[in-house]
């Protein structure tokens, strides 16, 4: 008898001193597994699991050891109505002997072989540690009383682990659902993001970007310098990487980076400076919308025929030239000419209205060739044009038209195997020092252009009232 109970106080003295060197292990640093499998090692346990339930409902079983199980068996287990009768009663049980035959059914090879058993309740239901912690054995354990105790100490030092591994897991849901909310949003946006970091390595490049640009990550980073794929133009690089701020702009910038098969875009881009080096880029394809602008502008100004500008945006240019005269800006001065075909209608009436057309573009390409560069030509009526000529005399003007002339006549328009000669008169204006208004202009150049018809047509008048 005093030696069966020196032994007892030997397993006891065991079991404690077990206890004391793996409590400094229960660190929050190690995983569930890592901790019942230190737990087995030190008290020399074939089974250790935990099962926990959170808030939601979600169970989370944990088990390792000699001896295989799974949350199905341990679920019917703790079902049992042994269990279920002490529901609220109980808090650690032991069993000294056949635990086996409690968990596992009768197939399970630990159905015989798991003698001894403490099952501890970690906490009331909804409590953020809800669940149950098991140790088992193959071998019977005298002091299996004792154990029972020390399991019911450990459990209290485990449960704090427990908790912090419920609330980690708690946060890291969260994190991830965050993450995996803000993924979608980076992959999904239909606006360009990337981000580059210190190195001008490209490390976002969402699916817009490849989209658009048609390059991805890798082979952005598979070149030396990835911005001169967008950028091939150092100076534009340059001030690409100027135009980077500290802080995100309410503007944005217009960019025109080059797509992978050459094409020019039009990207409207906020970069954005992160305080690590790295660059952070939103952007917005305009390049359709910036087509459909150019379109509509082109065609609110054109002439549809002649694709020389119309009436409003050829009088808009001279206005724009006389209020630069008007503020005496230097080299403002310019010249204007009136020019209307002779005997148009004869034309129309003799070759028909196609031939009236095609003499009209014919007139047009001809003096499109002759024109110095920034200078405009508009068509104001019928077979009526003015021609803007920006830093030029009125002589130069005259010598322009006399140009013009030699040009119809050795380029006649060519109708079938007939030839037809055109000829025009024309009003010159010059407008130097304080100009008056454009509709005195169009008048003086109307009045030059009248004298010309009237003196015999085929020649080019000097307003000279204007001067
Ligand atoms: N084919 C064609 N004819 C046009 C167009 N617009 C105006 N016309 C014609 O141009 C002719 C202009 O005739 P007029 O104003 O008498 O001038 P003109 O015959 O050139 O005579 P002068 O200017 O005095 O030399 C008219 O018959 C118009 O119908 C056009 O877009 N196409």
């Amino acid at each position: 008898m005093k030696q069966a109970n020196r032994e007892n106080i030997n397993d006891s003295a065991r079991a404690l001193h077990a206890l004391a060197k793996l409590m400094p292990k229960l660190s929050s640093q190690r995983t569930l597994m890592d901790l019942l499998q230190t737990i087995n090692h030190t008290f020399g346990a074939q089974l250790s699991w935990v099962m926990m339930e959170d808030e939601a409902g979600q169970q989370q079983f944990v088990s390792t050891g000699e001896l295989t199980c799974y949350p199905t068996e341990i679920k019917a287990f703790l079902a049992s109505t042994l269990l279920q009768r002490h529901h609220q009663a109980w808090r650690v049980i032991c069993w000294k002997e056949n635990s086996g035959t409690l968990i596992f059914p009768p197939t399970h090879p630990g159905h015989t072989q798991l003698q001894c058993g403490v099952l501890y309740k970690l906490s009331p239901q909804h409590d953020p540690c809800n669940g149950y912690f098991f140790l088992g054995f193959t071998q019977p354990q005298e002091s299996i009383t004792v154990l029972k105790e020390v399991v019911v100490i450990l459990v209290e030092k485990l449960k704090d682990y427990l908790t912090g591994l419920v609330a980690r897991e708690r946060t890291a849901k969260e994190m991830q659902r965050v993450i995996t909310q803000y993924k979608t949003l980076f992959e999904r946006a239909p606006v360009l993001m990337n981000s580059f970091d210190r190195h001008s390595r490209c490390v976002l490049w969402n699916a817009e970007c490849e989209k658009v640009f048609g390059w991805t990550m890798a082979e952005i980073n598979a070149h030396s310098d990835p911005l001169a794929l967008f950028y091939p133009d150092p100076e534009v690089r340059r001030r690409v990487r100027e135009s980077v701020n500290t802080t995100p702009l309410n503007d944005m910038y217009e960019w025109h980076p080059v797509r992978r098969d050459g094409v020019q875009l039009t990207i409207l881009w906020s970069n954005i400076s992160l305080p690590d080096g790295s660059i952070l880029n939103i952007g917005l394809d305009i390049t359709a919308r910036k087509k459909a602008e150019q379109q509509l502008h082109m065609k609110a100004t054109t002439d549809d025929l002649t694709r020389c500008l119309n009436r409003f945006a050829i009088l808009q240019q001279i206005g724009a030239a006389l209020e630069a005269c008007r503020r005496e800006q230097a080299d403002s001065h310019f010249s204007v000419m009136m020019l209307d075909l002779d005997f148009f209608k004869q034309i129309n009436d003799k070759w028909g209205h196609l031939v009236g057309d095609a003499a009209l573009v014919h007139f047009c390409d001809c003096l499109r060739a002759l024109m110095p560069p920034g200078s405009a030509l508009g068509r104001v009526g019928g077979e009526e044009f003015l021609l803007l000529l920006p830093k030029t005399r009125s002589d130069a003007a005259v010598q322009l038209s006399i140009a013009l002339r030699q040009a119809l006549s050795l380029t006649p328009l060519k109708v079938g195997s007939r030839s037809l000669t055109l000829s025009f008169s024309a009003g010159v204006v010059e407008v130097c020092g304080k100009p008056r208004d454009t509709s005195s202009l169009l008048i003086s150049a109307d009045k030059a252009l009248y004298d010309a018809k009237r003196g015999g047509r085929g020649k080019t008048i000097v307003a000279v009232d204007y001067l």
